[in-house]
């Protein structure tokens, strides 16, 4: 596992769309500067209502095309194993909401599997190509450094499909990984596991409302692990940013509000 660096850093916002708007402007300058230093960006997407509002304001974004999106490779966290196109397809929303709307190669576009797609009706052939994918893009290393890797928070504290006390938590082997029985429906997922979002530079966990307060109070509580707390387990190589509104920052103590224990 890799060694966390730097503390999380928490940044709450007055409400959920200015939180959307923020990071929706944060992501254009993380992928203009990775472009500036890599000449090319990479950026995992998440589902969930906060995740897909981000995208929609990233599509409307005055300084959306300073980045060069002909260089950007587009990931996900995690996926419904859905058939394609299905509305409940973090894909499909994604596609709507930001990937139609600019100039992105198709195939620096890497979905995850669907149910009716080559690899067949079970996840985990799919979720085995999906970690190929990974590694090809990776220079020898199981899962690329993401520049950035967009998480929303679960209430009971997952990310992308790791669900508390779920076997796919364990995983740590491979860098995809099938997800049966999800308590989140649809029950049947892919998700990238805790080592190939923590090889991520940059991992940020977004939260809004207040039924996200307790589940981002116990991420940065230091009060259990992982497995207990996936979101706990959530961390960049170089950075974590934890993107709240003030309603799912309401359970923090003082000084983590407010950064006054900085
Ligand atoms: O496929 C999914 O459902 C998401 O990837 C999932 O990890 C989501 O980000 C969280 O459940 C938060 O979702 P909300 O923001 O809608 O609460």
């Amino acid at each position: 596992m890799t060694t966390i660096a730097n503390p999380p850093t928490v940044v709450v916002h007055p409400d959920s769309g200015l939180l959307a708007h923020a990071t929706a402007a944060r992501i254009i300058t993380r992928l203009v500067d990775a472009q500036a230093l890599r000449g090319s960006a990479s950026i995992v997407l998440t589902g969930g209502g906060i995740g897909i509002a981000v995208l929609k304001e990233l599509a409307a974004a005055p300084a959306r095309d300073a980045v060069d999106w002909q260089r950007v490779d587009v990931w996900w966290g995690d996926e419904r194993f859905l058939p394609t196109g299905d509305p409940e397809r973090n894909e499909t929303q994604a596609r709507a909401a930001l990937l139609d709307h600019i100039a992105l190669p198709a195939d620096r576009v890497h979905a995850m599997p669907a149910s009716d797609g080559a690899d067949g009706p079970e996840p985990e052939p799919g979720a085995a190509r999906y970690a190929e994918e990974l590694r090809a893009a990776a220079d020898g290393a199981d899962s690329p450094s993401f520049d950035v890797c967009l998480l929303g928070v679960g209430p009971d504290t997952h990310v992308a499909s790791l669900f508390p006390e779920h076997p796919a938590l364990r995983e740590t082997g491979q860098a995809v990984v099938a997800v049966h029985d999800s308590p989140k429906p649809p029950p049947t997922r892919v998700s990238l596991t805790l080592p190939a979002i923590r090889a991520s530079r940059e991992v940020w966990l977004l939260a809004s409302g207040t039924g996200k307060a307790e589940a981002v109070r116990l991420a940065l509580a230091k009060e259990a692990g992982p497995l207990e707390v996936p979101a706990a387990g959530a961390r960049g190589r170089s950075r974590t940013l934890f993107l709240l509104d003030a309603e799912a920052a309401g359970a923090l103590p003082e000084e983590l509000r407010t950064g006054a224990g900085g």
